[in-house]
């Protein structure tokens, strides 16, 4: 088998492509694979014309993998595609086609292994390339039982080729924000208690004053990366008391509203990747990049913790619970502290005090359900995680802060809570943003390395 195929489509494509590279694309098929430590997520690029392959038993073998994973949209019991996140006629390499996005959890490795054995993939490559966790967990069970080597590629360094690949060829429909509505000091949220954030800073321009002098910020979303409050901490004793009505009561960010993001000059941005655990990196340029925290408190833990506490077994179970219950049952407030708002500190009553607070009282155990402890793990994990990206920007001086891993599938509350909790603790100053395809970056940046594809501009 040659290593190199001729390319089934255009080998030259226009100057114009950014991202064209190499004049022949390696043999196909075309994977990117991320073995994370709960999910491994595959991106598969399909031509559309595969007839210049040489070799009939080759050609065969293509088709077989071609058609099983795309006249298919569930593997088995456990894999998925996620058909919503398909990007059609896409140019890569010079070659037109489709990019499908696969799933299936890492603890299914031996069948996916399996698979590959079935469908005879070593006869059409000697290497896959990977990266994750798992890129070097199972690098032996490959080589042994499937003849497959694995080229390794660091899942970091794929994350953000990866985001920046996907953002420029699904241009405008990418990125997104999420947006308080114009009217939303008055809102509460779906007869929700108003707060579920740890910290509250409520912006009433001009009617308050620190003993410094200075005004309290506002909160009209510019820019005010050099203000005293940017981390958050409340370093002034206010004059007089500024815990007003108009103070935005819905801590949740449950009413906002999705809308696009032109991500094309991103720098600086930090990216907060929620997988099992957490990496947060600070991005400077599309080759410059650093990891600058990280916590173990992640989607893992708020998996794991769902499970032992109501017994749900699945994160889409996990979800939907938590969408149904009421964290204030569960959590101590900081009126159940103070009678009502500790109002020295701006903290208003109704704000998380101490998460699962309540839980030490035999009486408030037996009275939470199920979907109150899911609620109240999922707001305790968010919160956390917006709280160390919140330190981190400050300390990075970025306003840009991008939330991805596959957490925030189907999880629009967390998506909400963090872009309450990052407009909120910085009076506007930091801006979260998200990305449709949440999970699959570490994938996509893996199969550009394997098609030697640049960064594009
Ligand atoms: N179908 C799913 N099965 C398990 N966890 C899921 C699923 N969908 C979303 N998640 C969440 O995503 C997290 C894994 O995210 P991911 O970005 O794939 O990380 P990793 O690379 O560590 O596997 C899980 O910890 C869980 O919180
Ligand atoms: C070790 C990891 C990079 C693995 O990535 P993952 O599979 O969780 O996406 C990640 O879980 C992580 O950064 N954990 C936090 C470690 C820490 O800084 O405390």
């Amino acid at each position: 088998m040659a290593d190199l195929v001729s390319l089934p489509c255009d080998s030259l494509s226009s100057s114009s492509d950014s991202d064209v590279e190499a004049e022949t694309l390696p043999s196909m098929p075309y994977f990117g694979m991320d073995i994370g430590g709960t999910l491994t997520k595959l991106v598969y690029f399909e031509p559309l014309d595969v007839s210049e392959v040489e070799g009939p038993e080759e050609k065969e073998t293509l088709r077989t993998i071609r058609k099983y994973l795309t006249g298919n949209v569930a593997y088995g019991k456990t894999g998925i595609r996620d058909v919503h996140l398909e990007m059609r006629n896409q140019k890569l390499g010079g070659c037109r086609g489709t990019l499908h996005f696969i799933r299936f959890p890492t603890s299914e490795m031996q069948a996916f292994i399996d698979l590959a054995r079935a469908k005879n993939f070593s006869s059409l490559a000697s290497a896959i390339c990977a990266t994750g966790g798992g890129a070097f967990k199972f690098e032996k069970d490959f080589q042994e039982q499937v003849n497959l080597q694995l080229h390794k590629y660091d899942e970091l360094d794929c994350l953000i080729r990866g985001i920046h690949f996907i953002d420029r060829h699904n241009y405008n429909v990418e990125c997104y924000y999420w947006a308080k509505p114009p009217d939303s000091n008055s809102q509460t949220v779906d007869g929700q208690p108003s707060s579920n954030l740890n910290h509250s800073h409520c912006s009433q321009s001009g009617k308050n004053h620190y003993v410094n002098g200075s005004s309290q910020p506002d909160h009209s979303g510019t820019s005010q990366l050099d203000q005293s409050n940017f981390n958050g901490s409340q370093q002034y004793i206010l004059e007089k008391d500024h815990l007003g009505d108009d103070c935005d009561s819905s801590h949740s960010g449950l009413d906002w509203v999705k809308k696009p993001f032109d991500f094309r000059n991103p720098y600086p941005y930090l990216v907060v990747n929620v997988g099992s655990g957490v990496s947060i990196l600070a991005v400077y340029s599309p080759t410059n990049y650093k990891r600058v925290s990280g916590t173990s408190l992640g989607g893992g833990t708020f998996l794991g913790l769902c499970c032992l506490l109501t017994g749900c077994e699945t994160f889409e179970e996990a979800v939907d619970l938590a969408s149904r219950g009421d964290n204030h049952k569960v959590d101590r407030l900081v009126q159940d502290i103070y009678g009502g708002d500790y109002r020295r500190f701006n903290l208003k009553g109704d704000l998380v005090a101490s998460s699962f607070g309540h839980m030490m009282s035999k009486q408030r155990r037996e009275e939470a359900t199920r979907e109150d402890l899911a609620k109240a793990t999922l707001v305790t994990i968010t919160n956390n995680i917006g709280s160390i990206a919140r330190m981190c920007a400050a300390t990075e001086k970025i306003e840009r802060v991008v939330f991805v891993g596959n957490f925030l599938r189907v999880n629009t509350i967390s998506m909400k809570l963090l872009a309450y909790a990052m407009d909120y603790w910085s009076y506007g100053a930091l801006k979260a943003l998200f990305l449709e395809h949440e999970g699959y970056f570490g994938a996509m940046g893996c199969l550009m390395e394997y098609l030697k594809l640049g960064h594009p501009s």
